[in-house]
């Protein structure tokens, strides 16, 4: 099974986890993507909070209601994706640069499923590069403090993320920065040392935040607890 097709089961998996009247978190990216499709599709009286202007418009267009974050006082289910799902459920997420609104969704939730591909499946988190959201005014200077913190975890300076047509600019206009590692043995104590930099907006760590994981693998959606 292609790794798209386990993302298209994930999301129709969790898709069956919402009930009419709940507000429901709707995450970023191509997983989230099918689950916000297969959401639409069974046409329930439900409203959606979107976690970046992209998955906002895919759920316009596929007619869920939406309503702003602070229009409501919690969210009943979030479902969202990651790209990484390391040991006890804890996540790298941002690959799409939306971590910001997605942590705070999240954190605003009384539940959070995490949908996936096998391949997001790992033992150690890192071989995805760890994206730091930045605010833009000085952020070369934050960007060469994240290097001292990251000399301090024996990882490589972070990278400005680029796109073709230049700084990738997230949705609350902030910019990124990449910490590879290839592995993170403390993931905890480098979210706590990322949150120390003025300048830092928030990082993709997202620990202790994931209730379960539905992962699309070749034998079908497999659900995991943290
Ligand atoms: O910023 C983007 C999000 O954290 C995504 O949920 C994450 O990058 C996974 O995206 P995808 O489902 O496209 O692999």
């Amino acid at each position: 099974m292609s790794a798209d097709a386990q993302k298209k089961a994930s999301g129709e998996a969790a898709a069956l986890l919402v009930e009419p009247g709940m507000v429901v978190g709707l995450g970023t990216g191509s997983t989230a993507a099918w689950f916000v499709k297969a959401l639409a599709a069974r046409k329930l009286d439900i409203r959606g909070v979107p976690t970046s202007e992209a998955t906002a418009s895919l759920a316009r267009e596929l007619g869920i209601p939406l309503v702003a974050l602070d229009d409501v006082m919690s969210i009943d289910l979030t479902v969202d994706g990651a790209d990484e799902i390391g040991p006890g459920l804890s996540l790298i997420k941002g690959g799409g640069a939306a971590l910001l609104r997605e942590k705070l969704v999240w954190e605003a939730s009384r539940r959070c499923v995490v949908i996936a591909d096998a391949a997001k499946h790992v033992k150690v988190l890192g071989k995805f590069p760890l994206p730091i959201e930045v605010v833009r005014f000085g952020h070369s200077h934050t960007g060469r403090r994240l290097a001292d913190i990251a000399a301090e975890f024996d990882l490589p300076p972070p990278r400005l993320r680029m796109a073709d047509r230049g700084v990738v600019v997230t949705d609350g206009g902030n910019v990124i920065y990449d910490m590879a590692s290839g592995a993170i043995a403390d993931p905890a104590a480098l979210a706590q040392a990322l949150k120390t930099v003025t300048g830092v907006v928030d990082h993709g760590l997202f620990l202790d935040l994931a209730d379960e994981a539905l992962v699309g693998t070749d034998e079908g959606v497999v659900k995991l607890l943290p």
